[in-house]
């Protein structure tokens, strides 16, 4: 890591009960530099977990300014729990005061702050935050109700103590507006629906678009020639097939409720469900836990935060539910007496729901299967069992790779696959189907875009 050197970058990820922060310093523009060589420099990074479920775990690390008359900045390391945390906004507010009092940046070096803002209505690119659309952006938050208003708070703290610093929202949803529009509609009165915007946005589009680039990089291959279906596998779940470079489809929908199941999320489920659940499904709720206050339906509040591994399990760790779900047992009831295993094969098939119509949307023709997100990078054991059932589509996965480290250090994307020549099974022969893990970077593909925009500089 380099030491700060002004021109820096803030990029925020305001998850449902997280909060990632990257600072970035931006890389001096150089004819001789590649294309595609990254346009900014990891300066530190920081994340905030369980702000909802206090005391929050706050971590930092990275690079200090350096001393005066030093070239070199010193390291800096603090893991911490934190009472005072209780919303994204103290958390903001906690960084702000470490990046002073431990990593002696000063604030006023920050020349843009990125936020990652989810649902983004029908903003088609990045805007740069004015009271116009800031308000714009709190009118979606009923659609996107476990992270909009998170970061809308984070925005706030910003105006209020960065003001010299310009604000740029970052949408999730931007990514799949090239979705055609047979995909993206709902089959209900188009009236209606137009005059309400409902239809499918689309999440997770910043981390699509990161992972896009880096296979295309990988693969050596243009991003407008590639076809790809990816896994991005967090605290909240989705999945996209890229045709050509563009969103062809993705599981989320109106909101980010839609398709896989998440920590506390329900994916897609039979609209009618809700009332035979609860009898109280259209009352209006107000969740003051929630990771700030948002009036949604007890159904809505049911689907985000009753729901998902959190329910079913008990925890939202998706590596423990793995471990106890007893895998190697072939007892084909095992998931009516182990809610760990009912958890692992329910999300294993709804995940084929996705791969499996993907597959046949992009006519065959894939390029790679791509894991991402938490549980993506690192379930070794969900993996295995996604490879299994692909295998006969023509993508093997070789056990002694996906069993070994693919962290991070051993690239930004790490082939799982079966090297083509040696395939065996239906793929042989084929066109050349890869598996392969990518270590996903949201605040990096929003402050790299920002370094690159000539228009900012
Ligand atoms: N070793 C592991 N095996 C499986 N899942 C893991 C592991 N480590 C973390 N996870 C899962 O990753 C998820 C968080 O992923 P992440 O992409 O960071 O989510 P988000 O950004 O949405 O908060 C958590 O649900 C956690 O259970
Ligand atoms: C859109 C979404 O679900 O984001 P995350 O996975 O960060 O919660
Ligand atoms: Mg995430």
């Amino acid at each position: 890591m380099s030491p700060p050197s002004g021109n820096l970058i803030l990029a925020l990820n305001s998850g449902s009960s997280s909060l990632k922060i990257t600072l970035y310093s931006r890389r001096s523009p150089s004819p001789n530099s590649p294309n595609d060589a990254p346009a900014v420099d990891l300066v530190l990074s920081a994340s905030i977990s369980d702000i909802s479920a206090p005391p929050a775990k706050f971590k930092l690390k990275g690079t200090a300014a350096a001393k005066s008359g030093s070239s070199e900045g010193s390291s800096v390391s603090k893991e911490e729990s934190v009472d005072s945390i209780r919303d994204h906004a103290s958390a903001f507010d906690y960084f702000l005061r470490c990046l002073e009092e431990e990593a002696s940046i000063k604030q006023e070096d920050i020349q843009y702050i990125c936020h990652r803002v989810v649902h983004g209505g029908n903003f088609a690119k990045p805007v740069v935050i004015t009271k116009e659309s800031y308000e714009d952006i709190e009118h979606l938050t009923d659609l996107a109700p476990l992270h909009n208003g998170a970061a809308l708070s984070v925005i706030q703290v910003c105006i209020d103590k960065l003001p010299h610093a310009k604000s740029i929202a970052y949408f999730d949803t931007t990514f799949h507006r090239p979705m055609p529009v047979h995909i993206a509609s709902v089959a209900l009165d188009q009236e209606i629906a137009k005059k309400k915007g409902l239809k499918k946005y689309g999440f997770h589009g910043l981390s699509y678009g990161f992972i896009l680039r880096s296979v295309a990089k990988f693969l050596n291959k243009p991003t407008e020639q590639l076809n790809l279906i990816v896994l991005h596998l967090g605290s909240g779940a989705s999945a996209c097939a890229i045709k050509a470079g563009q969103s062809l489809d993705t599981s989320m929908g109106l909101t980010p409720v839609s398709g896989l199941p998440g920590a506390t999320r329900s994916g897609a489920i039979d609209p009618s469900l809700i009332f035979h659940y609860t009898n109280r499904a259209g009352k209006i709720t107000h969740k003051p836990s929630a990771a700030v206050p948002v009036d949604v339906t007890v159904a809505e509040d049911i689907l985000n935060r009753h729901a998902g591994w959190k329910v079913l399990t008990g925890t939202t760790d998706f590596g423990l539910i793995a471990e106890r779900a007893e895998l190697e047992d072939e007892d084909e009831g095992v998931a009516e007496r182990n809610v760990y295993r009912l958890a692992f094969e329910l999300f294993v098939d709804r995940i084929l729901n996705y791969v499996g119509a993907y597959y046949l949307k992009l006519d065959g023709q894939v390029d790679a299967l791509v894991f991402a997100g938490g549980i993506g990078e690192k379930s070794v054991p969900l993996r295995e069992a996604i490879a299994r059932k692909v295998r006969c589509l023509g993508f093997e996965v070789l056990d002694e790779k996906n069993n070994a480290d693919v962290g991070e250090s051993k690239g930004t994307v790490v082939s799982i696959s079966v090297p083509d020549t040696e395939k065996s099974g239906p793929g042989a022969g084929g066109r050349n189907k890869q598996i392969l893990v990518c270590h996903t970077d949201e605040q990096f593909e929003m402050a790299n875009d920002c370094a690159l925009d000539r228009s900012r500089w």
